[in-house]
């Protein structure tokens, strides 16, 4: 039959970028989905790659027909030797997936996230402490705080202390390896697959792909042998590493696979959450008006004697609102975790070939103004609200009103635990201080240019100042963080 494959461009401007090898901000534009329709062909020396520009498609493909689109794309030196495929988040659609996904499920599910509310509470408290006291790197103390949370969540470490703890910096290392790993042209072996048959003596990139797995693996054996401990000596604080441990029976994971899949929500849950805060402080700072409204929520419903908890949220719309609208406008994870189609397939005419990676084009899906209206560019978590300032459904059946998150069987098995996080923080910051361009800072703040690196984007430095609204604002902060002491 003739195949007839989606539209797409024929040359494409070439820039060497994680599994994908186009340019990442050309893909991204709108205009894309105005050139070639909701679904947009490329083909990158000789892979094919399927772009999807809107929530119609990405629901007919990758939730209606998951059955063969929940693979991964697969690295011969990434998945046999540098992790053989212990990376949940990468590995391909099997068995060893389904015993990783459905422990990352149960263990981050709604009714499990409440446990970990007192270990985000008080560091959402820590970090508005740090932003008074040194603001220039905002960056910084975001990372410090987002693999803070989630290394007491898996393991019930205490508080890290700074970035470069050396916990921190193994993890970060780790990551990077990950990433470089699969970069178009890293490995030649991908183009000529016998080249994984030369013995490792012989081949530096396999020996040190081995290398490297025994380390990681040591790295997470270690610090779950941490919950191994406790547990035996009585302290059962919830953690996820915990509900692995106590529920060996249900779960069938050898040991390396449980020290894994909990490094691998390390790895999944850090740069991921604290880089959606970056991009809020920077889009805030673009939009005094909605940093006033929020206050005024705060203001109402919290009062000044106290910092908000989890338990205000629920009074708070306008800020749960903001989180939601965060994650739609920011550009952090823009093209997902690729998919790839595990069948041929044929969809309203055209044919998707087996294979194919599949890339849901988020800021386009987020930006649709079929469904966002006019102004889906510009910041307004008032986009979320009712007539009566209630919280509403705005994708039709997508709780959480954005893309953000991913699809189908794949979809994050982090997203609630990434809201908690978010909410508090943000009511948490905004409770305390009122951040602001410094004096004489110069030029607009740019918000329409990520730096994209590996799957994530940054937004570009900025400067900024974090000032107490009021004068017991740091005192109270201080007092509420000794509660949790
Ligand atoms: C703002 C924060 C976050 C964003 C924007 C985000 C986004 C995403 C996206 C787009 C995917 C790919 C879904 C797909 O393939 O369709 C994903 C997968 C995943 N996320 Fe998150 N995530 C966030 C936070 C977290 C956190 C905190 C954790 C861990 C606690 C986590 C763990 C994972 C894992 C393990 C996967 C892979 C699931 C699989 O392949 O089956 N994420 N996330």
């Amino acid at each position: 039959a003739f195949r007839n494959l989606p539209p797409g461009p024929k040359g494409l401007p070439l820039v060497g970028n994680i599994l994908l090898a186009a340019d990442n901000d050309w893909l991204a534009s709108p205009q894309r989905k105005d050139d070639y329709g909701e679904l947009m062909y490329l083909s990158v020396f000789g892979k094919g790659i399927l772009v999807i520009n809107s929530q119609r498609v990405a629901v007919d493909l990758l939730e209606k027909r998951s059955n063969i689109y929940s693979d991964r794309p697969r690295y011969i030196s990434f998945n046999e030797f540098l992790t053989e495929n212990l990376t949940f988040f990468l590995t391909g659609y099997g068995d060893l997936w389904r015993r990783f996904r459905r422990p990352a499920v149960e263990g981050f599910s709604k009714s499990v996230v409440p446990d970990f509310y007192p270990i985000q509470n008080r560091e959402a408290i820590m970090l508005a402490l740090a932003l008074v006291k040194s603001p220039p790197s905002a960056k910084r103390h975001f990372r410090r705080h987002a693999w803070s949370i989630i290394l007491s969540i898996n393991y019930r470490l205490p508080p890290v202390e700074s970035e470069d703890d050396p916990v921190i910096i193994g993890i970060v290392d780790h990551v990077e390896r990950l990433s470089h790993e699969v970069e178009p042209g890293a490995r030649l072996v991908e183009y000529f697959p016998w080249m994984r048959y030369i013995p490792s003596r012989f081949a530096k990139w396999k020996r040190d792909a081995q290398y490297w797995f025994v380390q990681d693996s040591l790295r997470y054996e270690r610090l779950l042998s941490k919950v191994v401990d406790d547990l035996a000596k009585g302290i059962d604080q919830p953690s996820f590493g915990a509900t692995l441990l106590k529920n060996q029976g249900k779960y069938r994971l050898s040991e390396r696979e449980q020290a894994w899949l909990v490094g691998d929500m390390l790895t999944a849950g850090g740069e991921t959450t604290s880089n959606t805060l970056h991009w809020w402080l920077l889009v805030l700072l673009a939009h005094p008006e909605v940093q006033v409204r929020a206050q005024a929520e705060l203001d109402e419903v919290v009062g000044y004697a106290r910092p908000p908890t989890f338990a205000d949220l629920p009074s708070l719309p306008y800020i749960r609102a903001m989180v939601k609208e965060v994650l739609r406008w920011s550009p952090t994870v823009p093209f997902g975790i690729p998919h790839t189609s595990s069948a041929d397939d044929w969809y309203e005419g055209m044919f998707i070939p087996k294979g194919t990676l599949i890339l849901p084009n988020m800021r386009v899906v987020n930006f649709d103004t079929a469904v966002f209206g006019a102004d889906s560019a510009r910041f307004n978590p008032a986009r979320y609200l009712d007539e009566k300032g209630q919280v509403k459904v705005v994708m039709d059946g997508r709780e959480e009103g954005h893309a953000s998150f991913g699809y189908g069987r794949r979809v994050c098995p982090g997203r609630f635990v990434a809201e908690g996080t978010l909410g508090i923080d943000f009511a948490t910051l905004l409770w305390a201080l009122r951040f602001e361009r410094p004096e004489g800072a110069k030029g607009e703040l740019d918000v329409n240019t990520p730096v994209h690196s590996g799957l994530v984007a940054h937004p570009v430095p900025f400067e900024f100042k974090a000032v107490p609204r009021f004068a017991e604002a740091e005192t109270l902060l201080k007092a509420a963080l000794d509660l949790y002491e």
